[in-house]
């Protein structure tokens, strides 16, 4: 089996969006992870890093979200079954909170069944019914289209793709607790 010490992670290309969407089929038909239509994915190119193998196979991929002036949501974060349990998770992780850093955030949201994964990222749940922004963030929030916000904000309509995922913060920066 190829060495992780050989893995690069790297700023996605549009080139890699076929990768992406494929390693992901799996993940979304066990509703692990949100689908994403390749315009949507096309879009996000520039909020995902991958991570490559020696060959340049993509073997991972993670994406960081700006939902405000403080607050960022890691979103899509996945590792080929290939190379499960090799610290290819922890490294995008890592790399995604850099940049989330050297963006100005303070504040890191993510809603997932890994809890245990991000708890070791310094991730802990939020509380129930944690006010997670201030009520005019939250105002301003309520307008956005993507999915992802509304799963944020925990709006009916998307109850039914968060069933049983949990909702974790993680202050970072100055903020880090
Ligand atoms: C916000 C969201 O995107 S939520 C969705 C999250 N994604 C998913 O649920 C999709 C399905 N799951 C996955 O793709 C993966 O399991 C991920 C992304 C959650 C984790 O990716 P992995 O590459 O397996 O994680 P990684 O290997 O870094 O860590 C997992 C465990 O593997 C083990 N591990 C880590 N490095 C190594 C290594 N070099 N050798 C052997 N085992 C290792 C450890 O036990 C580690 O546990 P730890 O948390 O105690 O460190």
């Amino acid at each position: 089996m190829p060495e992780a010490a050989e893995i690069r992670i790297r700023q996605a290309r549009t080139s890699d969006v076929a990768a992406i969407a494929a390693l992901m089929v799996p993940l979304v038909e066990r509703r692990i992870l949100l689908g994403k239509d390749l315009v949507d994915l096309y879009g996000a190119v520039p909020e995902f890093l991958v991570a490559e193998d020696a060959d340049g196979v993509v073997i991972g991929y993670g994406a960081l979200h700006v939902m405000w002036e403080h607050l960022g949501e890691v979103r899509t974060l996945g590792v080929s079954e290939d190379w499960l349990g090799r610290g290819i998770g922890h490294r995008l992780l890592d790399a995604l909170e850099q940049r989330a850093l050297e963006f100005g955030l303070s504040q890191l949201f993510c809603l997932t069944f890994e809890v245990d994964f991000f708890g070791k990222h310094g991730f802990a749940p939020a509380g129930e019914d944690e006010q997670l922004v201030a009520i005019d963030v939250y105002a301003e929030l309520l307008r956005s289209n993507d999915e992802g916000v509304a799963e944020f904000l925990d709006l009916a309509r998307v109850k039914p793709n968060t069933l049983g995922n949990t909702r974790m913060l993680k202050g970072i920066g100055a903020a880090r607790a």
